[in-house]
């Protein structure tokens, strides 16, 4: 019996008619890590960077504490859906392998208590944001937790190979809150932001579906390498690789860019594009999985670097230092 099943055999985990999972045997006492871990900490962390990048390079003034709370709103939001998201797929998540040590899973929290508490941290960051900031932000958060948690993780993940090109853009929605915190409005530029995320998106994902494909497919999650193989993954990454890179020249063609962020997301970008070749032409064997892994932690870094570099052109232009 593999490790994971073992897992299983200890907090099995069903799914009710009514769609909601039910929790294996006794729950244990829960301790603030576990209500922490629902939170997905890791990835949120570069959701509220690229909100907080969307925020500073929006034209225009907020008052550096209502800053704080638009910023505190999208990333108390932004855990609230990566709760939801474990409630609605605790199921899943306990029969794969990277997963099924969530707090769920573990039977340390009911799924119960995750909806609570992920339905009452949505509130909460939806009113404050609205009260405090404006309600062109709240309604964007809003839209963004309700597009990760219904369209993506309720309809569209158990559903499509497409799920992630649809259901991603909930990911790309960050910048353009953070935006709309001081503009009150959706602007053509925070469109660029969004659509860089929105191409970003596949590759980031696919990269890691390839090398977890087993994990998806024993919990019958259609991803891409499970209902296409992995060749025809491999030429859709390479193919959003390059749409990726040309969206990334937009922040310089519409202007709220310069040459400096254009050098870097070049730069970057080439390295994008051979990394996705290598996982396009190195299909077999531990290679072909470290091709994979490469990709997918270099996807990480390269989104973090090109907004980097945006916030850092920016924070010197205030300062009357042009990059
Ligand atoms: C629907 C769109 C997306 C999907 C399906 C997706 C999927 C994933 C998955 C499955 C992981 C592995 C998580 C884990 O090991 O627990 C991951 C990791 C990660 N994702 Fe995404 N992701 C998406 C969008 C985003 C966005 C928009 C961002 C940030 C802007 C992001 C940032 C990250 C980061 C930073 C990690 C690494 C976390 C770590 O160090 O463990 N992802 N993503
Ligand atoms: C402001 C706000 C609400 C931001 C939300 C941003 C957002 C939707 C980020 C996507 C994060 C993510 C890990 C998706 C994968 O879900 P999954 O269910 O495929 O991943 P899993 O298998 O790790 O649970």
């Amino acid at each position: 019996m593999s490790d994971v099943s073992a897992e299983l055999s200890v907090r099995p985990l069903s799914r009710d008619g009514d769609g909601s999972a039910q929790p294996g045997p006794a729950v244990a006492g829960a301790d603030v890590a576990d209500y922490f871990a629902l939170l997905k900490p890791r990835v949120m962390s570069l959701v509220l960077f690229t909100a907080l990048v969307g925020l500073v390079v929006a034209p225009g003034t907020i008052h550096p504490w209502l800053a704080m709370v638009a910023l505190l709103c999208i990333a108390v939001g932004a855990g609230a859906s990566g709760a939801l998201n474990m409630w609605f797929d605790a199921d899943i998540d306990a029969v794969m392998q990277r997963t099924a040590s969530r707090p769920i899973p573990r039977g340390e929290i009911a799924p119960g208590e995750a909806l609570g508490f992920g339905l009452t941290l949505s509130v909460g960051a939806v009113a404050a944001m609205g009260v405090l900031v404006n309600w062109t932000a709240a309604g964007l958060l809003a839209g963004t937790i309700a597009f990760y948690v219904l369209v993506y993780t309720i309809w569209l993940k158990r559903r499509t190979p497409q799920n992630i090109v649809i259901g991603g853009a909930a990911g790309a929605f960050p910048p353009m809150v953070g935006w709309a915190a001081v503009t009150g409005t959706v602007d053509l530029d925070s469109l660029a932001l969004f659509a860089i995320i929105f191409m970003w998106t596949p590759p980031h994902f696919w990269a890691l579906a390839l090398y977890r494909s087993e994990d998806y497919r024993r919990a019958g999650v259609p991803m891409m390498p499970v209902v296409a193989g992995g060749d025809e993954t491999r030429r859709q990454i390479l193919i959003y690789s390059v749409l990726l890179v040309a969206t990334t020249m937009l922040p310089y063609v519409l202007g709220f860019a310069g040459v400096a962020y254009l050098a870097v997301a070049i730069a970057l970008g080439a390295l994008f594009i051979v990394a996705a070749w290598r996982v396009y032409r190195i299909r077999t064997g531990r290679q072909a999985d470290r091709a994979a892994k490469q990709m997918f932690g270099y996807s990480v870094l390269y989104l973090f670097m090109l907004f980097v570099m945006l916030l850092a052109e920016h924070s010197l232009s205030w300062t009357g230092i042009a990059l």
